[in-house]
């Protein structure tokens, strides 16, 4: 911290959770990307994309605000849409203080107040927040703002725009403002707490969830197998990494002594049903491919070196109505 004459250490440190609420697609991943600055939440268009409640941390000399990312609060239609309204409602007890998202792009409907009258029954303060007000006229935004108060009593009401960054900075101050006096509760040095494994899982899933079909996102689980360095064999291992993502688990060679040059990273592309199989494949494994080497380069830029991604999809039945399975899933 600075602390000469001229700049005055800032009188009180807070520190605590905050979790971002809203139907599904209001924006909740990119404003917490957005705030804590690095990509640590899988985003998407295709709405309940979030599954895992992600920290993201964002660390100031005036205080430590702890991001939880969760799920949207819907009406559930299966055991795990039933176990994730679970994990909503125990984060949301849990936090300082909650963000709930409205995009202001559309209007606020069922869903929207759905989730207002279940923060009623919270005891943290809630700010209301008007997401994406760049894909809108000002006019809309303001009405969003009037529509939106009307919905409960918040503590703020505020406009972002995750995407532009507009008053990004000021959402942080109020949400800080309200957080208890305390030392950072996290080393401030990290984005988040989650495994490396755990955020893999996710870049793959998010590769994979890209241009699918409405039907099959949910169906979408990923678990990363295993993570090995691969030790420089004299050949040259490096060449096209991605090209062997198949459809079956590839050759891996190459365990020599030596340096250590590649992470050989095993994953499996869990669905639901073989018929969603070629969706993922596509023709002659093309798809398969192309999310390879997708998330091979988010993998990279997250760990910082060069990787090798195997992809294996495989069938687990029925895993969203299983208990069994979803524990194997991590759900
Ligand atoms: N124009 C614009 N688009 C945004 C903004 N924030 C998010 N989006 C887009 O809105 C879509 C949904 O964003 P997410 O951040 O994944 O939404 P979410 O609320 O986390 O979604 P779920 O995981 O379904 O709960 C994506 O296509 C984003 O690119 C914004 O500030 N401006």
């Amino acid at each position: 911290m600075v602390n000469d004459d001229d700049a005055a250490p800032p009188a009180v440190h807070r520190s605590g959770f905050v979790a971002f609420v809203g139907r599904p697609n209001a924006g909740k991943s990119t404003l917490t990307n957005a705030l804590v600055g690095s990509k640590i939440v899988i985003t998407s268009d295709k709405p309940q994309t979030t599954r895992r409640a992600v920290r993201g941390l964002l660390s100031r000399p005036d205080g430590q605000l702890v991001l939880v990312d969760t799920p949207g609060l819907h009406r559930p239609r299966t055991l795990l849409g039933e176990r994730l309204n679970d994990v909503v409602r125990n984060t949301l007890a849990d936090v300082d203080v909650i963000g709930f998202c409205v995009p202001a792009d559309q209007k606020i409907g069922p869903g929207d107040r759905y989730i207002a009258e279940e923060l009623k029954q919270l005891r943290a303060p809630v700010v209301a927040i008007v997401t994406k007000t760049d894909a809108t006229s000002r006019q809309r935004v303001a009405e969003q703002l009037m529509a939106m108060s009307k919905l409960g009593e918040f503590a703020d009401v505020v406009p972002v725009s995750a995407v532009s960054g507009d008053q990004v900075g000021l959402l942080a101050d109020l949400i800080i403002a309200k957080l208890p006096e305390g030392p950072a509760l996290y080393p401030e040095d990290i984005a988040t707490d989650e495994s490396d494994e755990a955020r893999i899982a996710e870049l793959i899933r998010e590769a994979a969830l890209a241009d699918v079909r409405d039907e099959l996102p949910h169906s979408i689980a990923v678990t990363v197998e295993e993570m090995n360095e691969r030790v420089d064999t004299g050949d040259d291992p490096t060449d096209e990494p991605a090209r062997n993502t198949t459809e079956s688990t590839g050759k891996h060679t190459g365990r020599a002594a030596g340096k250590p040059a590649l992470l050989d990273i095993f994953a499996t592309i869990h669905l639901e049903r073989s018929s969603q199989k070629p969706i993922i494949l596509g023709r002659g494994g093309q798809r398969l491919r192309d999310i390879g080497t997708v998330a091979r380069g988010d993998i990279e830029a997250l760990l910082g070196r060069r990787v090798f991604l195997n992809l294996h999809v495989a069938v687990l039945a029925e895993w969203q109505r299983d208990p069994k399975k979803l524990d194997r899933l991590g759900f």
